[in-house]
């Protein structure tokens, strides 16, 4: 399966363990847009951290253990040397060291979020056409909306789906980067014939895909989400690929691998179709859920809708991971922390394109399944 067991995910981090001011090195720092913002005894005049964000870069530098005499900061700041002259100091070694911190990070594709119009008519179709199995349901009175969460095994250990209904909105906009999810099955015309006979819309038929061997075929829920059905051999993971529409396939890349950790588990360019693919994830594809993304020639841009809303990525901390994706480029939607009323930490951040991901801490993910 995954890279982790959760239950035996390390401590997290909590905010006030990451700053301690005591064992900060001393240093002087020139902002461009501030003055001295350390002094010889610690930080110096307030408010301390200003819009050089140094406080960041401290953090950045406690979070991933950076030796002191290698402290680093932001482009603007200029770091003054034992001899006095001054030089920028790159962001190089922060970026590399909280790139090998996310590659051993305990991390694990652990859910899929989007919005349904009518809860029981997509758990009917998942449990009776796709052989889902309804894991929980939670509603949330206060915020108008509840969840339902369905998969082929518990979620503690598989890749499940979290459908969203928010009272009274019957319908939402797929957009055109959402691609599809897709299962493995070991008979997709069987799987087919199955689908049919319980009233299912296949958009397209069992046969080799386009341009390869690979049987496939899709279908469609409800709302208009596709699935591909894939034939393979049996998996621990049926539920094993989400796939987006990028604009850039090496831009994406790049981002999942530095900024997220992921392995980039194969490529494949379709020239006759005028596609590529890269498949990306946190363990081989016959095993764990990947990602696939899908790189249209020319095509830059999508409508990402308003159905679709994330993927769940677990992590050991959210803090770390947070300083991870904003180093390498990401844009961070919800600075890392404690979820009001539940506690358990979370932060969310978009990719290149605009496709968000929230990760979630290990722990307390599973302390919210007991
Ligand atoms: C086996 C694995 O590689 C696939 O199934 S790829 C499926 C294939 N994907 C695309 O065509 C992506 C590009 C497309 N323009 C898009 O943006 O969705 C596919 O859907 N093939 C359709 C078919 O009928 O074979």
């Amino acid at each position: 399966m995954a890279r982790i067991a959760p239950m035996a995910a390390a401590s997290s981090s909590s905010p006030s363990s990451i700053v301690k001011l005591a064992t900060l090195p001393t240093r002087l720092y020139l902002c461009s847009s501030s003055s001295a913002r350390f002094s010889a005894t610690g930080f110096a005049s307030s408010p301390p951290f200003g819009s050089c964000s140094a406080l960041r870069s401290v953090h950045q530098e406690q979070l991933f253990g950076t030796k002191t005499s290698r402290l680093t900061r932001k482009s603007n700041c200029l770091k003054i040397s034992a001899s006095g002259s001054m030089a920028p100091v790159s962001t190089a070694v922060r970026k590399e060291e909280a790139f090998e911190w996310v590659k051993n990070d305990n991390r694990r594709m652990l859910h899929v979020v989007y919005r349904v119009g009518d809860l029981e008519r997509t758990i009917k179709f998942y449990t009776e056409c796709l052989g889902m199995k309804l894991l929980r349901k939670r509603d949330i009175p206060e915020d108008k909306y509840t969840n339902a969460f369905l998969g082929f095994g518990p979620e503690d250990s598989h890749f499940v789906v979290e459908l969203t209904y928010n009272y009274g909105v019957d319908s939402y906009n797929i957009g055109t980067g959402f691609g599809h999810f897709g299962i493995a099955v070991e008979d997709v015309t069987k799987t087919v014939d199955l689908i049919k006979a319980k009233g299912g819309k296949v958009t397209r038929e069992p046969g080799p895909v386009k341009g390869g061997k690979a049987v496939i075929a899709f279908i469609e829920d409800p709302d208009g989400y596709k699935f591909e059905l894939l034939q393979r051999g049996p998996t621990p993971e049926p539920l094993c690929q989400v796939m987006l529409r990028v604009g850039d396939l090496d831009r994406s890349i790049n981002f999942y691998e530095k900024a997220f950790g992921m392995e980039l588990l194969r490529t494949r360019d379709n020239p006759e179709y005028k596609y590529s693919v890269a498949m990306m994830g946190y363990g081989p594809e016959d095993k764990n859920t990947v990602l696939e993304l899908t790189y249209n020639y020319g095509v830059t841009e999508y409508d990402n809708g308003n159905a679709y809303a994330q993927i769940a990525i677990g992590t050991d901390d959210v803090y770390k991971t947070a300083e991870a994706i904003k180093l390498h480029g990401g844009r961070i939607t919800r600075e890392p922390g404690p979820l009001p009323g539940i506690n358990t930490k979370i932060t969310a951040c978009l990719d290149p394109d605009g496709w968000k991901t929230v990760f979630v801490d290990n722990v307390d993910f599973v302390k919210e399944l007991e």
